[in-house]
């Protein structure tokens, strides 16, 4: 086991994801929002996130892209593993994540379901690493926390897949 102190806790997260969830209530009054969860990662915030937001009809779904690990490739080609199973043409989609940080993945997402020709795209992150960004090209539209240049786990986020478990956001001792 690792040492691992809190960075946010579970109440903060709570308390932080409710606002988020009532201001996307507020920005969709009306429509229909389309959650589209990246996994794994995102799992856990968007089921958090989902039972904040009322009064609208959401939809979920999900889709999992290929990570480099450690390596920051310079191709940064990334793949999808698992595409969504609906069709988002003409739809409100949210993308939900638990980090951004190089923004590669986030840059990608957004090429690609851009072209599925959606109504409207946003994206909506727990954490913003922002000192880490390489491609600026990523417009963050909800941002639960910005957080330091530091590896964080729980809460969705793992360390060689283990602590996605934890109900808060910690760092680790290296
Ligand atoms: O901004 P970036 O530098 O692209 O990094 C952020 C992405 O990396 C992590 O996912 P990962 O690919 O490790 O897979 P996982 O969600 O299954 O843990 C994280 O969940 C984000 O999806
Ligand atoms: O800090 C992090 N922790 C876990 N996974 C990640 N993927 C990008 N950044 C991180
Ligand atoms: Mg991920």
């Amino acid at each position: 086991m690792h040492n691992i102190q809190t960075l946010i806790s579970a109440e903060e997260l709570n308390a932080r994801i409710a606002e988020l969830g009532k201001q996307i209530s507020e920005d969709y009054q009306g429509k229909e929002v389309n959650l589209i969860c990246v996994l794994k990662g995102g799992v856990m915030f968007m089921v958090d996130l989902s039972k904040q937001i009322q009064d609208i009809p959401v939809t979920m779904d999900f889709m999992a892209v290929s990570s480099y690990g450690n390596e920051v490739s310079s191709s940064g080609v990334v793949k999808i593993v698992k595409d969504l199973d609906e069709s988002i043409e003409g739809k409100e989609v949210i993308i939900v994540e638990d980090i951004i940080d190089s923004g590669r993945t986030l840059s990608y997402l957004v090429s690609i379901l851009k072209d599925r020709k959606p109504n409207s795209i946003k994206i909506c992150t727990l954490l913003d690493k922002p000192d880490r960004r390489v491609v600026e090209d990523v417009q963050v539209d909800y941002t639960g926390f910005s957080i330091p240049d530091k590896f964080v786990l729980g809460y969705g986020l793992d360390y060689m897949q283990r602590y996605r478990n934890l109900p808060f956001i910690g760092t680790m001792d290296s």
